[in-house]
């Protein structure tokens, strides 16, 4: 039967992401065999109420059966179940979830939202908890896009090394050579968090404006860098790290701190240069320079940022729709992608990309009469 999505052939894949920066879910659907992207669908975004916001904010660094993780869940699956109702044609459901807390070597990763609830809700196969066994099995658990990211570079007809990055709440950068033969041959990917991208400038918004995000990098495009807070930042241990690695978006909480006595505009524009300064620093890690950057994440609309980006990158930083991908909803396809995988026992995670031991398949399923 072709709902299961067990076969071989390509079918039709609902993928969600509920991102770090808690603004919303994505949802898109994708055409896949689960090697190649065939064809993009639908996709719709849902926007959490500042209610539900709340109880995620509440619930952020907590582990399961701690207070508030419940309610955080139950809204994910509402929020998640609203938006995908909205669908038709899905054969499967990849459901990333919302990340709580994310401690790999220690208590582990944990995306709040359980998928056999959605799977009774909707009828459907749902694939999620993708992180938990590649962590189990000594990986970082994260980033895990970068098997769609080889896919993508396929689909675009790149024939050399590229890179994505992602800038959302936190950002990551993945190394892609096309050329090889799939994602887990040696030498096709490497891919790591580079650090806190909106995130710290969110929170500064938050903090002095009342606002969400600095629009465009308006604000901080007026304000003067301040080269000694990047000099301390990128002191952190974690830019010391061989790459795989990943973060938890509070792991450099003390950054706001540091630019407690800026202006307004000179914090911002410190913050948006420590998020460009981690991608830089990030690179270092290429085994080889690549041919361009393609940037996917809600910091592509931040113009300072992308200036800055492109000021310390050595090749063109461009937004990944100069390619014909969708920026907003690469992370949702990628789940999507990852889902096909997962049912027919293909791996979603290589040593490359997490440092898990050996190429692994994340994920549980639930059926909808399971
Ligand atoms: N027009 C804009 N101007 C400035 N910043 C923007 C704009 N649009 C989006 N952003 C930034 O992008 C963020 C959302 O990015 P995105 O949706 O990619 O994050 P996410 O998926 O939640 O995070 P992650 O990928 O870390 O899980 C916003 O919180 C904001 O900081
Ligand atoms: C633990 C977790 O949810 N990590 C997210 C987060 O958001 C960006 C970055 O940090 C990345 O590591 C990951 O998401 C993307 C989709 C990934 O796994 O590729």
């Amino acid at each position: 039967m072709v709902k299961s999505g067990a076969g071989q052939g390509p079918v039709w894949a609902l993928g969600t992401m509920s991102g770090t920066s808690l603004d919303g879910v994505d949802a898109a659907l994708l055409r896949t065999d689960g090697h190649e992207v065939l064809e993009f669908g639908a996709s719709a975004y849902r926007p959490y109420t500042e209610a539900e916001r709340a109880v995620l904010r509440a619930a952020l660094g907590r582990w399961p059966g701690e207070p508030g993780v419940a309610e955080a869940a139950e809204v994910v699956e509402t929020a998640h179940a609203e938006l995908l109702s909205r669908f038709d044609g899905a054969d499967l459901v990849g459901f990333h979830g919302q990340t709580l807390a994310h401690d790999p070597r220690g208590r582990g990763t944990h995306q709040a939202g359980n998928g056999a609830v959605l799977a009774a809700v909707l009828d459907l196969p749902v694939v999620w908890d993708f992180r938990s066994s590649d962590v189990t099995l000594g990986g970082q658990g994260a980033p895990l896009a970068p098997f769609y990211h080889f896919a993508c570079a396929r689909f675009i007809g790149a024939s050399g090394p590229l890179a994505f990055l992602n800038l959302g709440g936190v950002g990551n950068l993945t190394w892609v050579d096309p050329a090889l033969p799939g994602p887990e041959a040696p030498g096709a990917l490497l891919a790591f968090d580079t650090g806190p991208a909106n995130a710290p400038v969110n929170d500064l918004m938050q903090a002095r404006r009342g606002g969400a995000q600095d629009e465009g990098g308006a604000l901080a495009a007026t304000g003067r860098v301040d080269a000694a807070v990047i000099e301390a930042f990128l002191a952190h241990p974690y830019f010391f790290k061989m790459p795989p690695k990943s973060l938890d978006r509070n792991d450099f909480a003390g950054l706001l701190e540091a630019v407690s006595s800026l202006s307004d505009a000179d914090a911002a524009a410190t913050l948006t240069a420590a998020a460009a300064a981690a991608v830089a620093r990030g690179a270092e890690h290429f085994p080889r320079p690549p041919s361009q950057i393609l940037v996917a994440g809600g910091g592509r609309h931040n113009a300072t940022l992308m200036a800055m980006l492109a000021e310390r990158l050595g090749c063109p930083v461009r937004p990944v729709e100069a390619v014909g991908l969708d920026g907003d909803m690469l992370e949702a396809q990628a789940f999507a992608f990852l889902a096909v995988r997962v049912l027919r026992g293909m791996a979603t995670s290589c040593p490359a990309t997490t440092g898990v031991a050996a190429a692994v398949g994340g994920g549980k399923i639930s059926r909808p009469d399971s």
